[in-house]
């Protein structure tokens, strides 16, 4: 089976590890593929692929869609490394305001299933990172919410000195202030 799922901390979470086939060429995986995924919970179409190139101790997120467009993630580093952050924000969630990292890079070829209801950022660990993710809804800007990154009730440990962040991030709000998704 090209696809080994492991459940993560947080119920929902999968980190996804595909099998790389070597050869003297170099090496080939398949990223993704319905009828595994659907026989390991993930049922959903992705009607949207993303893909954004990030420089070293660059913080994208978090981020979230809500209603009527909310969107679950697949999401890899295809060139260089990142820690991707997920926090659980899923109304009368047991996990509630729990938050998982994990390190996704072109060595492991991890795939980090995010499901709906999930704030979403990641930091880039290596001197630059290609990441691309499919999507469970198009982009919808007027659903978008988040967190700001660097909020003092999650105390994400981001590990990176001095992350480079948008402005547009550096105005979202504290998780005290953040509406649960429902
Ligand atoms: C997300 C998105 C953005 N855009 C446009 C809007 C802006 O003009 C530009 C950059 O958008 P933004 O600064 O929101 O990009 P990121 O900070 O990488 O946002 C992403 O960051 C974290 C990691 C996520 O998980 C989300 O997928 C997404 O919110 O691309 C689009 O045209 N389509 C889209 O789907």
């Amino acid at each position: 089976m090209p696809f080994e799922f492991e459940k993560a901390n947080i119920e929902g979470v999968l980190l996804i590890k595909p099998k790389v086939f070597f050869d003297e060429r170099g090496f080939f995986l398949e990223t993704y593929k319905k009828s595994q995924f659907l026989e390991a919970g993930i049922s959903e179409d992705f009607f949207q692929d993303n893909f954004s190139f990030s420089k070293k101790g660059v913080v994208r997120g978090l981020h979230l869609q809500r209603k009527p467009k909310p969107q679950s993630k697949l999401v890899r580093c295809i060139k260089g490394e990142i820690l991707d952050v997920v926090v659980d924000v899923r109304l009368n969630s047991n996990t509630f305001g729990k938050w998982l990292s994990f390190e996704l890079n072109d060595s492991n070829q991890h795939i980090l299933y995010v499901p709906e209801g999930f704030l979403h950022g990641f930091v880039v660990l290596s001197d630059a990172a290609i990441v691309h993710y499919k999507a469970s809804n198009e982009y919808c800007p007027d659903c978008e919410d988040g967190v700001i990154f660097n909020d003092k009730t999650l105390n994400i440990d981001w590990k990176v000195q001095k992350p480079i962040v948008s402005q547009k991030d550096m105005l979202l709000k504290n998780f005290l202030e953040f509406e649960a998704y429902k």
